[in-house]
C-alpha cells in the first residue's frame, strides 16, 4: 500500500511539473509573440521621435510635434538619398548570388559596395562645398528627418505586411508578431533586392552621411575637436569596412534568418539613422572634454577592434569558401567538425564548423570586438552625461540577444554536432568568463 501511495505521489509530482513547464512555455510564448512586439514597436518608435530632445539643449517637446510629418527639406533630403541608393543598384551590372537561407531561397545582389561608399561620400563633400552650411541644416533638421523616415518606414512595413505570401497563410503566429518579424526572407522591391537596398545601401549610408554632417556642423559651432573627430573616424572606418566586406554581410543572420518586417525595415531606416548616430549628434551641442592623448588611444583601440572583428568574420568566410574546409589557419590545417543537418525538404546535408583559429577561442568573438568598437567610439563623450554612452548598453543587449538567437538556430539545425562544438569551444564571448 505504501508503494502504491509513493508511486501516485511521484506521478502527481511529475504531472505538476509537466503542467508548470507548459504554463511557463505558454507565458514565454505569450511574451515573445504577443506582448513584446507591440511594446517594442510603440517604445522604439516613440523613443526615435524624442531623440533630438535628448541630444540637443533648448528643444521644447511641443516643438517636435510639427516634425512628425517632416518638412520640405527633410523630404527632399531623404528623397535624394533613397533615389541615389536605388539608382546605383539599378544601373549596376555586376551581379552575384547570396547563400541559401533557411527557406532554401537565395537572392541576387548587385554592385560593389566599396565604390558606392566612396562615391557617396565624395558626392556629399561636393554638395557641402557648393552649398556651405548644408551640414548645419541637416543637423538642425534632425527632428523633421526622423519624422519623414518614420512615415516612409511604416508605409513600407505595412506594404510588406500586406504582400501576399505563402508563409503568412501557413503561419500560426499572431499578426502583430508577423508585422514585427516580417514574412519573407527575400523580396524584390523596385527591381532590386529589398534587404540590400534598405539595410546596406540606405540605412548604413545614412549613418555615414549623418555623422559626417554632424562633424562638419560641429566645426561651425566650436571648431576642430580631436576627440569628436576620433569618434567619427572610428565609425567611418567601421562603415568603410562594412562596404568593403558587403558580400560577406549577405552570409549573416540578418540575411539568412531574419525577415523583412519592422525589426529590419524600420530598424535600418529609422533606428540606425537616429540612434546609431546619436553619440555624434549629441557631441555637436556638447564638445568633448577628454584630452587629445586619451582620444588618440581610444581611436587606436577602436580601429584595432574593427580589424579584429573583420578578421573573425573573414576567417569564417575564408574557411567556408575553401573546398571541404581545406585551408590553413594560423599556420596549420583548419580543424573542424563535420556537422550533419536536414534541409527544409528533410534531405541530409552537411556543413563545417571551424574549431581552430579565432573560432576556436570563443563562439562569437566577432561580437566581442563589435562591442569593443562601439565602446571606443562612444568614450570621447566621457564626462558629458550618459547620453553619448547610451549606444553601449543597447549594443550589448542586442548582441547578447543575438548570441542566444543564433545558438537556438544552430542547436535546432545541427543538434548533437552543435553540442560537440560547444564542448570544444565552451565560451561564447570571452574565454574563461562567458
Ligand atoms: N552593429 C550591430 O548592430 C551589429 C553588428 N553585427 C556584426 O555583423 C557580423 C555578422 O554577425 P552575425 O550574422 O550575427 O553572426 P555570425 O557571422 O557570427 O554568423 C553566425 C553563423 O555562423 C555559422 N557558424 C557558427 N559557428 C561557426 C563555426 N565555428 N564555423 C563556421 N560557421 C559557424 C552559423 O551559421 P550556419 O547555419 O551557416 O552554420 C551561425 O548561425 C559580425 O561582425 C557582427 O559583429 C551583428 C549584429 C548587430
Ligand atoms: C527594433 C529595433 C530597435 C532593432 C533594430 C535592429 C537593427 C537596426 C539592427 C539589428 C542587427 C543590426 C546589424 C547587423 C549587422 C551589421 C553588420 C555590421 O558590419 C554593420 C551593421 C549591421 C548591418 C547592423 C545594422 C543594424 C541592425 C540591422
Amino acid at each position: 500500500e505504501k508503494e502504491t501511495f509513493s508511486t501516485s505521489i511521484l506521478q502527481c509530482l511529475s504531472t505538476c511539473s509537466e503542467i508548470m513547464k507548459e504554463v511557463k512555455m505558454n507565458w514565454y510564448n505569450k511574451l515573445r509573440y504577443e506582448l513584446a512586439p507591440p511594446v517594442f514597436v510603440i517604445f522604439f518608435t516613440a523613443f526615435s521621435l524624442l531623440i533630438p530632445y535628448f541630444g540637443r539643449d533648448g528643444i521644447e517637446l511641443v516643438s517636435l510635434v510639427p516634425s512628425l510629418i517632416g518638412s520640405a527639406f527633410s523630404w527632399t533630403f531623404i528623397g535624394i538619398i533613397f533615389f541615389w541608393a536605388w539608382l546605383w543598384l539599378i544601373l549596376e551590372r555586376k551581379k552575384y548570388y547570396g547563400p541559401l537561407t533557411t527557406d532554401a531561397t537565395t537572392a541576387l545582389y548587385k554592385g560593389r559596395g566599396f565604390v558606392y561608399y566612396w562615391a557617396t561620400i565624395t558626392a556629399y563633400v561636393l554638395c557641402e562645398t557648393f552649398r556651405p552650411g548644408l551640414s548645419s541644416i541637416i543637423y538642425n533638421s534632425m527632428p523633421d528627418i526622423i519624422g519623414s523616415l518614420n512615415i516612409v518606414a511604416f508605409s513600407l512595413c505595412v506594404f510588406f505586411y500586406f504582400l501576399p505570401s505563402e508563409i503568412q497563410r501557413n503561419s500560426k503566429f499572431p499578426k502583430v508578431y508577423i508585422f514585427y518579424r516580417g514574412k519573407e526572407i527575400h523580396l524584390k522591391f523596385l527591381g532590386v533586392d529589398a534587404k540590400q537596398l534598405i539595410i546596406s545601401r540606405i540605412g548604413l549610408m545614412m549613418w555615414q552621411l549623418l555623422i559626417l554632417a554632424f562633424f562638419i556642423a560641429s566645426l561651425d559651432i566650436y571648431g576642430f575637436n580631436f576627440p569628436n573627430f576620433t569618434s567619427v573616424l572610428i565609425q567611418s572606418v567601421y562603415l568603410g569596412k562594412f562596404y568593403y566586406w558587403e558580400k560577406g554581410y549577405y552570409y549573416t543572420l540578418d540575411i539568412t534568418l531574419d525577415r523583412i518586417g519592422y525589426y529590419l525595415v524600420w530598424g535600418c531606416l529609422v533606428w540606425v539613422p537616429s540612434f546609431y548616430t546619436f553619440t555624434s549628434f549629441f557631441l555637436v551641442g556638447h564638445p568633448p572634454i577628454i584630452s587629445n592623448g586619451l582620444a588618440f588611444l581610444f581611436g587606436l583601440f577602436g580601429v584595432v577592434s574593427i580589424l579584429m572583428n573583420y578578421w573573425v568574420d573573414a576567417q569564417k568566410l575564408h574557411f567556408r569558401s575553401s573546398p571541404d574546409g581545406r585551408c590553413v589557419i594560423w599556420g596549420n590545417p583548419a580543424r573542424f567538425i563535420r556537422a550533419k543537418y536536414k534541409d527544409h525538404l528533410g534531405k541530409e546535408k552537411s556543413s563545417l564548423l571551424l574549431t581552430s583559429g579565432l573560432w576556436g577561442v570563443a563562439r562569437h568573438l566577432n561580437y566581442t570586438f563589435e562591442i569593443a568598437t562601439s565602446i571606443f567610439w562612444c568614450l570621447p563623450g566621457l564626462w558629458l552625461g550618459i547620453q553619448p554612452l547610451l549606444y553601449i548598453p543597447f549594443i550589448i543587449i542586442l548582441l547578447f540577444h543575438r548570441v542566444f538567437r543564433d545558438e537556438e538556430k544552430c542547436e535546432a539545425k545541427y543538434g548533437s554536432f552543435w553540442t560537440q562544438y560547444c564542448e570544444k569551444v565552451p565560451y561564447r564571448l570571452i574565454p574563461n568568463v562567458f
